[in-house]
């Protein structure tokens, strides 16, 4: 990709599109200018990365083609609010923010300008992302492209309607955070078992990673590989049996249940 990608932000999700687009190897470091207002933090990054170092945000804005505005949520607003004038008439805006709708974005960044609203995750850090992309009516077929092939150098990237982001926020974009928990989880009781805790993480996460592979590469339905685990009268189905009195999938449910409402609430 020929275009210049600039970062106003960069911590945790920035740093994950950032490290996943480089290592792709499809946008070279000298494309990409980033601000944070911490002068070391971002001289670390041109450091491991080799990419330029903005002296401010409106910087960024002039240089870039695709701006990623990567800043929490609570300051989105009045961080693009301040570099509106700054971009050029076909720089198209993309927000990772949760909860910032594209009217949001579009009264801060002028009703002319081409945004669009992701949701990614931070396994785009070891290339396994998942991103949503939601564009708004000016955003042409060719911008789409380029930020599907952007957020596809590092993991999968669809395309969906804005009310379809409190879903992928649940399942997808704070999912990590769960999934880290059960791991953690499957690993202390394999510690209680008496394996060293290393170790445990490491089995704990393969079966993790293994599982989700199946269910993506096999097409089967998740119950049916699950049956296929559990031999009959064997070890499987007693955790199972636990899982199910513990209220497991209800737990599941709940929570991304709770999640959803808080992106719903955060979009008021
Ligand atoms: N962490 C996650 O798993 C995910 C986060 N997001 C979204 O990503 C966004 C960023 O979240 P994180 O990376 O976790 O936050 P973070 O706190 O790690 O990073 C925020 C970045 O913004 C910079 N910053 C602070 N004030 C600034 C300003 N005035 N101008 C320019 N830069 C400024 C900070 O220096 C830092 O580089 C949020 O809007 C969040 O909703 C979306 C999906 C997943
Ligand atoms: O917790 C949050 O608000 C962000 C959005 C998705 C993941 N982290």
């Amino acid at each position: 990709m020929e275009k210049k990608i600039g970062f106003i932000g960069c911590g945790n999700m920035g740093k994950a599109i950032l490290g996943g687009l480089i290592a792709s190897g499809q946008v070279q470091p000298g494309q990409i200018w980033v601000y944070t207002p911490s002068p070391d933090k971002v001289a670390a990054l041109h450091d491991q990365y080799g990419i330029n170092a903005a002296q401010s945000a409106q910087e960024v804005a002039q240089i870039a083609d695709i701006v990623f505005g990567a800043v929490k949520p609570n300051i989105m607003i009045k961080v693009l609010s301040d570099v509106a004038s700054s971009l050029n008439k076909e720089t198209l805006v993309v927000s990772i923010a949760a909860g910032i709708t594209l009217d949001q974005l579009a009264r801060a960044l002028g009703h002319d300008r081409k945004i669009v609203r992701t949701m990614p995750n931070t396994p785009s850090l070891v290339n396994a992302g998942m991103t949503s992309i939601t564009p708004n009516a000016l955003v042409t077929q060719e911008d789409i492209a380029d930020v599907l092939n952007i957020f596809r150098c590092f993991g999968a990237a669809e395309v969906i309607a804005e009310p379809m982001i409190h879903p992928v926020v649940g399942v997808s974009g704070s999912a990590p955070a769960y999934v880290f928990m059960f791991i953690e989880a499957m690993a202390d009781a394999a510690v209680l078992g008496g394996m060293p805790r290393a170790q445990a993480y490491k089995f704990a996460a393969q079966a993790v990673m293994g599982s989700a592979k199946m269910v993506l590469e096999t097409g089967k339905h998740p119950g049916e590989l699950k049956d296929m685990v559990c031999s009959p009268g064997g070890t499987t189905i007693e955790a199972v049996k636990v899982l199910e009195e513990k209220g497991f999938r209800a737990a599941v449910i709940d929570a991304i249940e709770a999640c959803m409402a808080k992106s719903e609430q955060m979009s008021k």
